[in-house]
C-alpha cells in the first residue's frame, strides 16, 4: 500500500453562479494525506474543503490539477479505488421507523455486503446496544454514528467525513471523536474536514490547514503548533507599565491580557522574572501559554483576509 493514501497538486476549481459570476473555490490547493491515521482537513466556511472533497470523489470535475487516492488517478482510475474509500458527504436518508439495524441490514443488502458486518459496524460505532431502537428515537449524534457505520459495511480502507460534528452538541461530538480515533487506531485512513481546530486537534494525527483554496500549512499537529506560534507566557505583576517597559527593552513582545501581560520572545520563562526581579517588580505569577490549532489558524488566516 503506498504510504500516501491522498494526493493533490495544483488543483483548482472555479464556479460559475448563475449570474456570471467567476467564484474561485479551490486555488492550486496541494494536498497529501498520510496512509492510516487522522487527517484534518481545516479551514473557514467557504475556503474550498467541500469542493476539494468532492473532486477527489469525482462529483465535481476540478478545472486544473491532479488527484490520487492510493497511487491512482482520480477521476480516471476512480473505479478501481472506490470500492475502498466509504464518505458522508452529506446526510444519508434512512428510514425513520425502521430500527438502526434494520437500516444496515437492507442497506448492506443493497451494496452486496455480507449481512454479518451489520452487527460488527453497530459495534464499531458503539451503537450496539441501540441497534434494535428505530432510528427516529436516535439522538443526531447517533443518527451520524449510523451514518458512520453505514460507510463501514464495505470495510472501506479511507473513510472520507466532511464537518461529520456539524449540529451536535458536545457528547455528540466526542462519541464521533473517539469513533473516529478508533478507526484511525484500526489502521484506516478518515480524511475529517472541520471549520472547529478544537475538535480536531484532539483527535487528528496530522493536518492540512486551508484558506482560500491554498494549503497554508501541513504536518502532525505539533508541528503545525510549534512552527507557527512563539512561546508565550502570561505574567502577573504589580505595575504593568513598568513591566512592559522592561521587558520591551529586553526586546520581548508584550500585550496587556486582563490583570495579566502576555509575554512573547523570552528565550526562557525564567528570564521574565529575572529581569522584572531586577527591577523589584515581583511576579506572582507566570504561566506558560500553550499555542493550539485555534491560535495557529488565526495567526494563518490573518493576513488572508479570511
Ligand atoms: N455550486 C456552487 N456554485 C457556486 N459557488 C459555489 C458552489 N459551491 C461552492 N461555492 C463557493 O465556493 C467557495 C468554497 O466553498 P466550499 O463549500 O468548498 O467551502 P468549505 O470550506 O467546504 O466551506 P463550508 O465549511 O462552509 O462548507 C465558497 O465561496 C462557496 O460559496
Amino acid at each position: 500500500m503506498p504510504d500516501v493514501a491522498i494526493s493533490t497538486r495544483g488543483l483548482r476549481k472555479t464556479y460559475r453562479t448563475r449570474r456570471g459570476r467567476k467564484v474561485v473555490a479551490v486555488q492550486g490547493l496541494d494536498l497529501e494525506v498520510p496512509t492510516g491515521g487522522v487527517h484534518g482537513f481545516l479551514g473557514p466556511n467557504g475556503s474550498g474543503k467541500t469542493t476539494s472533497i468532492r473532486m477527489l470523489l469525482g462529483l465535481v470535475r476540478s478545472d486544473a490539477g491532479t488527484m490520487t487516492v492510493f497511487g491512482k488517478t482520480v477521476p480516471a482510475q476512480l473505479p478501481e479505488v472506490v470500492g475502498r474509500i466509504g464518505a458522508i458527504v452529506e446526510s444519508p436518508k434512512f428510514f425513520p421507523a425502521f430500527t438502526g439495524r434494520k437500516n444496515l441490514e437492507l442497506l448492506a443488502e443493497a451494496i452486496g455486503a455480507p449481512r454479518t458486518r451489520v452487527g460488527e459496524v453497530l459495534e464499531q460505532t458503539s451503537l450496539g446496544e441501540r441497534g434494535n431502537d428505530r432510528f427516529r428515537s436516535y439522538s443526531l449524534g447517533m443518527k451520524q454514528r449510523l451514518a458512520i457505520a453505514a460507510t463501514l459495511l464495505k470495510e472501506p480502507d479511507l473513510l472520507i467525513f466532511d464537518e461529520p460534528t456539524n449540529g451536535l452538541d458536545p457528547a455528540g461530538i466526542r462519541e464521533i471523536r473517539e469513533t473516529m480515533r478508533g478507526l484511525g487506531d484500526q489502521g484506516k485512513t478518515v480524511l475529517v474536514s472541520s471549520h472547529i481546530l478544537a475538535e480536531v486537534e484532539q483527535v487528528a494525527d496530522t493536518v492540512s490547514i486551508i484558506g482560500h483554496g491554498r494549503l497554508l500549512a501541513s504536518g502532525t499537529v505539533a508541528e503545525v503548533i510549534g512552527g507557527s506560534t512563539a512561546p508565550t507566557v502570561k505574567v502577573a505583576v504589580g505595575n504593568h507599565e513598568a513591566a512592559t517597559r522592561i521587558l520591551t527593552a529586553a526586546g520581548m513582545t508584550v500585550r496587556a491580557d486582563g490583570n495579566y501581560l502576555l509575554v512573547e520572545g523570552a528565550p526562557d520563562p525564567a528570564d521574565v522574572t529575572r529581569r522584572l526581579a531586577h527591577q523589584e517588580l515581583y511576579v506572582s505569577e507566570l504561566v506558560p501559554v500553550r499555542a493550539d490549532l485555534e491560535s495557529v489558524f488565526l495567526e494563518l488566516t490573518e493576513g488572508e483576509g479570511l
